[in-house]
């Protein structure tokens, strides 16, 4: 794991093309967020703008949620470590030889972003997993997932904020939590089921935040991202 200390919020580029990302980008303070890639934009725009936004200074995100077997997924982590991104995830339901052999692949490298693990989507309630045959709880089954994968040796997880408390106090705070479903007050649920505002993750000690919709959608992104932030230091 590198040492550099990361932005507090990741701003979701769900784009169609790099040419609206960058757009928003050139709106955005590289010292204040990091950005957040995710499948439609990489699948759209490739890793070309990957590299050039870490050029750009800032802390990137790679959220391809890898799910494969152990060997297709370590490599591909080391391909996420080669474009010079900060943190990198797989899916913990992928299971522990998966996320060993990736931890493996990845400490040889000479970058090395942080590898998380998503436990339960932010858009999935109980109800959810009870239709895909999982009988625990959301926050049930985001623990057990989480302890695999701090045993697995990563660096943390992809949960909502709602299990932070519960996440920190079993796992410790060095295990890192990144939390999408941030939702500040008034704003759109979306597609989101277990969300919080970003006061109330911040009290609940996670470590990142995904915004998304909040600001990409706001009239003004960047007001949108100085009104979080100012609600974040108060
Ligand atoms: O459990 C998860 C994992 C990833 N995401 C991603 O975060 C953003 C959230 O965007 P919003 O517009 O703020 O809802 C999006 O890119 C998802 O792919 C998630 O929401 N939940």
């Amino acid at each position: 794991m590198n040492n550099k200390s990361l932005p507090l919020i990741y701003v979701a580029l769900d784009f169609e093309t790099a040419e609206e990302a960058q757009q928003l980008i050139t709106q955005l303070d590289a010292t204040q967020v990091g950005l957040k890639v995710g499948k439609e934009l990489f699948t759209a725009a490739g890793s070309e703008w990957v590299r050039r936004w870490v050029e750009q200074g800032f802390s990137i995100f790679l959220d391809l949620k890898f799910h494969d077997i152990p060997n297709t997924v370590a490599k591909a982590v080391v391909q996420a470590a080669r474009l010079g991104v900060d943190v990198v995830n797989v899916h913990a339901s992928g299971g522990r030889n998966m996320m060993e052999t990736a931890k493996a692949a990845l400490v040889k490298e000479p970058h090395q972003p942080l590898l998380i693990a998503v436990t339960v989507l932010t858009s999935m309630s109980d109800d959810d997993l009870l239709e895909i045959g999982v009988q625990r709880s959301a926050q049930e089954q985001v623990k057990a997932l989480a302890e695999l994968t701090q045993s697995a040796g990563l660096d943390g997880v992809v949960c909502s904020a709602q299990e932070a408390t519960l996440l920190k106090s079993a796992l410790g705070a060095s295990f890192k939590l990144m939390t999408p479903g941030i939702r500040p007050a008034g704003s759109q649920q979306d597609d989101q089921k277990r969300v919080m505002t970003p006061e109330q993750a911040q009290r609940a000690g996670v470590d990142y935040m995904v915004i998304g919709r909040p600001i990409t959608k706001a009239a003004d992104p960047a007001q949108a991202v100085s009104d979080i932030l100012a609600s974040l230091a108060s």
